[in-house]
């Protein structure tokens, strides 16, 4: 898709704050530090719209991007970061839990996962959890520019492996160094739409 504009329309951190707009809408998940966020700024070719750091723990609220007028990606602060307090980890992941049942314009959520490692207990979670809502799931296996070319095959079974990987989910080889998987992830999102 050619992206002509994209903005932040809200950092929300309950339902109230959500955009009211019934817009096709896409939210990212994954652990801390993945790549959710650089994911979103390559998908916009926009460097620094959602915001990044080298340290876990960047992404707080959930952060609605509205793109061409016609969709929204929503950034969400990842999970597995145990430098929070328990106390914030607990509302984070409320915060999350509510957005993703009850959240009608979630078309589907893209699930990011690092292809250099076998995805952790808490991809597993989070992936069994949208299996059990039903709600439909794109999984991106980033920063496939960190490991020899050779090796992507075998790393993209054990990722598959380890999830236990719908037969009718898509896994997509992504890099947001080298915008690799990005024209194959724009169109199965653009199938949602
Ligand atoms: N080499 C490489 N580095 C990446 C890639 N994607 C992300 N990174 C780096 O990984 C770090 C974390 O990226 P973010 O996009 O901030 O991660 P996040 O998932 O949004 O993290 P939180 O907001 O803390 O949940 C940054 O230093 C990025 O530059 C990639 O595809 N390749
Ligand atoms: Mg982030």
């Amino acid at each position: 898709m050619k992206v002509n504009s994209a903005e932040i329309i809200i950092s929300a951190v309950k339902p109230e704050q959500y955009p009211v707009e019934d817009l096709p809408e896409f939210a990212l998940a994954g652990r801390s530090n993945v790549g959710k966020s650089s994911f979103i700024n390559k998908m916009l070719n926009r460097k620094n719209l959602a915001r990044t750091s080298s340290k876990p723990g960047k992404t707080q609220t959930l952060n609605f991007y509205l793109i061409n007028e016609i969709m929204h990606f929503v950034d969400v602060p990842g999970y597995g970061y145990a430098k929070v307090s328990k106390k914030e980890r607990e509302a984070w992941g409320k915060m999350i839990e509510t957005y993703l049942k009850d959240r009608e314009q979630l078309k589907a959520v893209v699930q990011i996962v690092d292809l250099r490692h076998p995805p952790s207990k808490d991809d597993v979670m989070m992936y069994n959890f949208l299996k059990h809502y039903d709600i439909p799931c794109i999984i991106i296996a980033t920063k496939a520019d960190k490991i020899p070319k050779s090796k992507w095959q075998k790393h993209l079974k054990v990722a598959k492996e380890t999830l236990e990987l719908d037969p009718n989910d898509h896994i997509i080889l992504f890099s947001s160094e080298t915008g690799q998987g990005k024209d194959q992830a724009w169109a199965l999102l653009q199938a949602y739409m």
